[in-house]
């Protein structure tokens, strides 16, 4: 008897073990760990994961396997390891995480082919299975199944010599290109030559001078010749035409500039040796390497990859989301070509599935992309850097709640290789563990130009007020302006918002507009004058008297960038405005275009949100004005201060990056918070020892974990009512060491209809805690069924909300 062990596709807690079923004697040899299969189960047929195959089960009534949907496994045994390992750290299901490693594409149900690799490879096809492929390259997995062929298929798979492909249906229509080929042995087509017409000849001489396929393009291209020869020699059958694929590949229309890595600095050098005897003795560490703004870490990981690729080995690049820019992408392509995969969700799911693809099938060595990309299937990792570890993005907000970090030491010790986290403003938990020694500190002190890092400016916002300024410009920051436009040099403007402006408030009564569903203020709209909810989408037009006293001076707070443009284009009508905001970069390409059109110098001034704060790197840009430093330091996030410190120092860093010294400018209602004071002074240290003390006094990480459980449900009562039981729980199963707040209404009290409650648990040691964890879980997931009470737990919390 043989058992496969399947995690079916529900994500529930009663649900989330394996489940045995027999294999039927058809698959036996074939069903693999890693591969998908269809079960019955109950009344219904669920896709699952098989995660073990066994001669054994204690189950005496075994139901079987109903179909197979991988031919070759798709998540090896070291992704159903982290598989396991996530469900125990972030407490989620197996399921989550094993889709979670996945391309959407394989997640939908897809029409699925065998496809011939290679039309050379033809030949190779197992005798059973040629006749399937005659005349074609591709074959449903329907017909392989109904011809009873399943086990040969594998076989050719393993081999290389057929595909499974996952036909994802997109808009952009098909990517192939016609390829003819020889459809009879060389031997007997250098005898046919003799008896045919001199345009079939010279086709067909080329073909077999190629000694492959060449597509149709080409050949006519170079013989000059029309399609009626090629059609003719079709027709005889001496020559087959095949659609081959190419992949759709988001930068082909891009020529990428080869480079040569440069001739490194002393401090590069130095990081760079550290990193490279770690790759060569193939041990495991994880590095900081803490660099300032413009310090050079990229050439130092592209030149740490290059030593890892030269040992053979694979290697991963995490960049955040928003830093993911044409830039980037172009500076690895350039330096490694078709070595590269990029994954980013710019992508379509095609495109995604495309680059996984060149991965699962080693056709690349390295990937560079956002944090999924910690999972890129590779089998023999040398590397895997996280560049701006510190960015929050790096954690994922939904099951599984993973740190790409986390991951990344996870993989990386598996591999035995090193893990490079870089930064100019290091996470404090992160910096922490470099000063304890537990993470090796690597410092590239000094600016690769050495006009040094910019002068920073404070402006003290009320003192504009008090002297009758009451745009959201001071004047230093206009004047600083207009001399960029005088000199022909670019600008780049960061304010931390988006929409119009942010919230409506009464002036009368201080009554704010606020989402029905999520207890957030409403966003106000240019566009149709509406208003918007920012979390749920929820929206209404603009009132024209407040609702609560009736006043109509109901005006508009805070500004957007929209509103920021049509000042400035109102004080500066000279100036070429470029706005980047989540309403320009909408867009697919967008992103790129508007940066591209920055970089041709076709606008003086870039203004955005935060999206702009990374990564650039524009040798024009010689200053960066902040227009409101505080937006986020009020927010009800213990991270607030960090965050602030973090973005100011990003930002100050896109400014005179090379030969053009830089300044930065940041307006502010709150000139003396620390954060802000260190950040114009570009001293990191500093703000990590103030950072820390409050961090030890209050309790927070890096002294002490935390874990936040929200309860969500329609009825406030019911919510808080089992926020209560759960923190009661805790605090009886808990030692006395872990402290349990609340339960409290949540920052955000309402999202979705639903009230929310939270209780946070701090403990710096728990031995009980994933236990007492799971309790509770088990406990309202069972619940949920009748009370309607969802719980979520989050181990490392980085949503306060
Ligand atoms: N050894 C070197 N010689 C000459 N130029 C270099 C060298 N190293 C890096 N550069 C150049 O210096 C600039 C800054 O380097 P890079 O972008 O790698 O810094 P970074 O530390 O990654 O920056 P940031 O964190 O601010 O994004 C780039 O234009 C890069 O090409
Ligand atoms: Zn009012
Ligand atoms: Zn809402």
């Amino acid at each position: 008897m043989k058992v496969a062990s399947v995690i079916v596709d529900v994500p529930s807690r009663q649900t989330d073990r394996p489940f045995d079923y027999l294999i039927p004697e058809r698959w036996q040899g074939i069903i693999q760990p890693g591969m998908r299969v269809t079960v019955p189960f109950g009344a219904r047929r669920l896709q699952g994961f098989v995660v073990d195959v066994k001669d054994h089960s204690d189950i005496k009534q075994l139901k079987p396997i109903e179909h197979v949907l991988d031919v070759v496994p798709v998540l090896n045994e070291e992704l159903l390891d982290l598989g396991r390992y996530l469900t125990e750290t972030t407490l989620c299901f197996a399921i989550s995480a094993y889709q979670a490693m996945l391309p959407a594409a394989m997640r939908a149900k897809y029409e699925k082919t065998l496809r011939l690799t290679d039309e050379e490879k033809r030949e190779r096809l197992p005798d059973e299975v040629k006749p399937l492929f005659a005349g074609r390259t591709e074959a449903a997995w329907k017909e392989v199944e109904a011809a009873g062929l399943w086990r040969a298929a594998q076989k050719a798979v393993q081999q290389g010599v057929l595909e499974a492909v996952y036909k994802v249906k997109e808009k952009a229509g098909k990517k192939t290109v016609k390829h003819a080929a020889l459809a009879i042995p060389s031997e007997q087509a250098k005898q046919e030559l003799g008896s045919l017409p001199a345009r079939q000849k010279e086709v067909l001489s080329f073909l077999l001078e190629k000694g492959k396929a060449a597509s149709v393009a080409e050949l006519q291209a170079v013989l000059g010749v029309s399609s009626a020869p090629l059609k003719a020699l079709v027709d005889k059958g001496f020559v087959v035409l095949n659609d081959v694929e190419v992949y759709r590949d988001p930068y082909e229309h891009r020529t990428f500039q080869p480079s040569e890595p440069p001739a490194l600095t002393q401090a590069q050098e130095a990081a760079l040796a550290k990193i490279a005897a770690s790759v060569r003795a193939g041990e495991h560490r994880t590095f900081l390497l803490y660099g300032v703004t413009g310090s050079g870490k990229t050439e130092v990981y592209m030149q740490a990859i290059d030593e890892a690729l030269r040992q053979g080995k694979e290697a991963i690049v995490l960049v955040p989301e928003i830093s993911l820019t044409p830039q980037m992408v172009e500076r690895f392509k350039s330096r490694f070509g078709s070595k590269v995969a990029v994954l980013h969700s710019g992508l379509s799911v095609g495109e995604k599935y495309d680059e996984w693809r060149k991965i699962h099938r080693k056709e690349v060595q390295l990937v560079v992309g956002a944090r999924s990309a910690v999972f890129a299937p590779f089998e023999n990792l040398g590397m895997i850097i996280i560049d701006e570890e510190h960015e929050t993005s790096y954690k994922q907000e939904e099951m599984p709640r993973y740190h790409a970090r986390d991951v990344a030491i996870y993989r990386a010790r598996r591999h035995s290789c090193p893990v490079v986290l870089g930064s100019a403003t290091p996470s404090l938990e992160t910096f922490a563990r470099a000063a304890k020694g537990v993470y090796e500190l690597l410092e590239l002190p000094e600016r690769i130009s050495d006009r040094g890092l910019p002068d920073v400016h404070v402006v003290d916002m009320r003192e504009e007020l008090r002297s009758g300024n009451r745009s959201m410009f001071s004047r230093r920051l206009l004047d600083e302006l207009r001399r960029r436009l005088e000199r022909g040099e670019q600008a780049v403007l960061l304010l931390n918002r988006r929409g119009y402006s942010t919230f409506v408030m009464c002036r009368s009564c201080g009554y704010v507009i606020r989402c029905p569903h999520c207890d957030i203020s409403l966003t106000y709209h240019r566009a149709g004058e509406r208003m918007k909810c920012h979390y749920c989408g929820h929206e209404e037009p603009l009132v024209p008297r407040c609702p609560s006293c009736g006043s109509e001076h109901i005006r508009f707070f805070g500004t957007g960038t929209q509103k920021v443009e049509e000042e400035l284009t109102r004080l500066l009508p000279k100036a070429r405005v470029i706005r980047m905001d989540v309403d320009t970069t909408g867009r697919k390409g967008a992103h790129e275009e508007l940066l591209s059109r920055f970089a041709a110098k076709e606008a003086d001034i870039l203004l955005g949100t935060q999206m702009i704060a990374k990564g650039l790197d524009f040798p024009n840009v010689t200053l960066v004005g902040v227009l409101a430093a505080d937006t986020m330091l009020h927010l009800p996030d213990f991270r607030a201060a960090e965050k602030t410190f973090q973005l100011l120092t990003q930002v100050s860093g896109r400014a005179g990056r090379h030969e053009l010294p830089g300044e930065v400018i940041i307006q502010t209602y709150t000139p003396d918070h620390y954060s802000i004071e260190l950040a114009a002074r570009h001293d990191y240290r500093a703000f990590y020892q103030r950072e820390m003390a409050l961090r030890k006094a209050h309790g927070y990480p890096p002294y002490y974990y935390l874990t936040l459980i929200t309860a969500a449900h329609e009825e406030a009562p019911a919510a808080a009512k089992a926020a209560e039981k759960i923190a009661a729980y805790l605090r009886k199963h808990l030692s006395h060491e872990a402290v349990v707040l609340g339960p409290v209404a949540s920052p955000i009290a309402r999202l979705h209809d639903r009230y929310r409650y939270q209780c946070m648990i701090k403990y710096k040691r728990e031995p009980n805690l994933t236990a007492a964890l799971k309790a509770v879980i088990d406990r309202y997931q069972a619940d949920a069924a009748h009370g309607g009470v969802t719980i979520t737990v989050d181990t490392n919390p980085y949503m306060m909300m």
